[in-house]
């Protein structure tokens, strides 16, 4: 048992950790057996954690993304009322440098008091919960830490070597890009795994999960073009959706189907990653929708993957749009087994103009557009993915003009890009 803990023990050494992994510039550190060169200024902020307190970390180690995120949520509101005064609570993520999904998220706590209680606290939370824990004391007179770490399941604490806390690189992509492949889907059968793991826990995934089994897989447009029309909310979609379907005599659409829209608070409520594959899930399931009615005449689609992956992508990074993967990424690919439009127009506005349709609509809005509206970051960061997908499918149009004006750009794009 205390083999396997040791095990552990080095493979935590390997990790780089983020504390306020949340903000744009996160401190970077790691720990190290090695004496590190004295350079007081880079040591300060990461050291600073471990000064003058007991510091523990804790890490949600569950492979279940669900559950991660679920049980992540929980430990803070829990942690926040049960920890003695004096405690702070730092969110921490633990990485290996530039792996995908390698990234565990977790809390430091410091215990500036050094209560004897906190621990017991922390050690009867981490029982119940799929949980390593970690505690950094400082040795005596010393530049170093002495690591130990109880781990729930086992049953047993080992204590480790000691270690220098040391800067960490910062890391060539924002930490948060790391775990951008739990909410973007490559194919069906990603965002399908996904749903699976929270099929117990909320009941209408296996509703969602069925309809999809049920759904036409691998469809291809037929012969009648399929127009895709995207943006924020409030940039026009609608108007300019029924305005094309009057126009070309077509089948106006959207994703996520009225089959699943009453299911969307509920799975807007829930961890990123299964917000995220639900939506994924209801792009399949209108692809196979497009396919038949794209038999008969032209369709046009408000939102689809476009949205899907720019929302996911714009909410899991933060900061500077240049914290985005890199333009070469991956998640800006269309995934190869879902069906493709002829073209996707992406309709901007100015931030100004968005507010004022916004608040002349007057409508209740989400909360994720609420922080859009709060958010000009997140705003950049939504618009800056649209440009990075596939630049051949999507078009950018301003569409601050006149409606009429916006029609006729769309049906100019329409008559370059698509067989009519
Ligand atoms: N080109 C335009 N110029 C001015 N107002 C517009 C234009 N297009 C739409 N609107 C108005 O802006 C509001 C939001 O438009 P809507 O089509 O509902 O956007 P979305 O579907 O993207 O949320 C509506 O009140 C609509 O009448
Ligand atoms: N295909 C889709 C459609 C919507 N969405 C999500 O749904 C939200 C916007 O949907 P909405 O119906 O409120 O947007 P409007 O069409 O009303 O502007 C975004 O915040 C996305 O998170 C998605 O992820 N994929």
């Amino acid at each position: 048992m205390a083999r396997n803990l040791t095990r552990q023990l080095a493979l935590w050494s390997a990790r780089v950790f983020a504390a306020h992994p949340d903000r744009t510039e996160p401190i970077y550190f790691a720990l190290s057996g090695e004496h590190p060169v004295y350079q007081e200024n880079a040591f300060l902020s990461s050291r600073r954690i471990f000064s003058n307190a007991n510091v523990y970390s804790i890490h949600i180690t569950t492979e279940n993304r669900f559950l991660r995120e679920r049980i992540h949520s929980m430990l803070q509101t829990h942690l926040l009322s049960v920890l003695p005064g004096n405690c702070a609570l730092i969110q921490l993520v633990s990485f290996l440098p530039n792996q995908n999904r390698s990234v565990i998220p977790g809390f430091i706590v410091q215990d500036f008091q050094r209560k004897e209680e906190t621990e017991i606290i922390l050690k009867d939370m981490a029982k119940i919960n799929e949980c390593l824990l970690c505690s950094y004391k400082k040795s005596e007179g010393a530049d170093l830490w002495q690591q130990s770490i109880w781990c729930a399941t086992e049953g047993a604490e080992v204590k480790g070597s000691a270690h220098y806390i040391i800067p960490a690189a910062k890391p060539a992509a924002h930490v948060s890009v790391l775990n951008i492949d739990s909410v973007v889907f490559h194919c069906f059968e990603d965002a399908y795994a996904a749903l699976q793991e929270c099929k117990e826990s909320i009941p209408e995934a296996k509703e969602i999960l069925h309809l999809a089994d049920q759904s036409p897989r691998h469809m291809q447009r037929s012969n009648f073009p399929v127009i895709v029309i995207e943006g924020l909310d409030a940039t026009g979609k609608t108007t300019l959706t029924k305005s094309l379907q009057e126009t070309l005599k077509g089948t106006l659409l959207r994703s996520p189907p009225p089959q699943l829209s009453h299911w969307r608070d509920q799975f807007d409520s829930q961890p990123a990653v299964i917000r995220r594959a639900f939506y994924a899930l209801g792009n399949y399931i209108t692809a196979a929708v497009i396919a038949r009615e794209s038999e008969k005449a032209p369709v046009i689609v408000d939102r689809y993957w476009p949205s899907t992956t720019a929302y996911a992508i714009a909410t899991e990074v933060v900061g500077e749009k240049e914290n985005l993967p890199s333009l070469y990424s991956k998640v800006y690919q269309w995934p190869t087994d879902l069906l493709k439009p002829d073209l996707v127009v992406v309709l901007m506005v100015s931030p100004e103009e968005r507010i004022r349709r916004l608040q002349e609509r007057g409508q209740v809005k989400t909360q994720e557009e609420k922080e859009l509206e709060e958010n000009n970051l997140f705003r950049e960061r939504v618009d800056e993915v649209y440009k990075r997908i596939e630049g051949s499918i999507c078009k950018i149009i301003d569409a601050n003009c006149p409606k009429e004006e916006v029609l006729q750009q769309v049906l100019h794009l329409i008559s370059q890009y698509c067989r009519l």
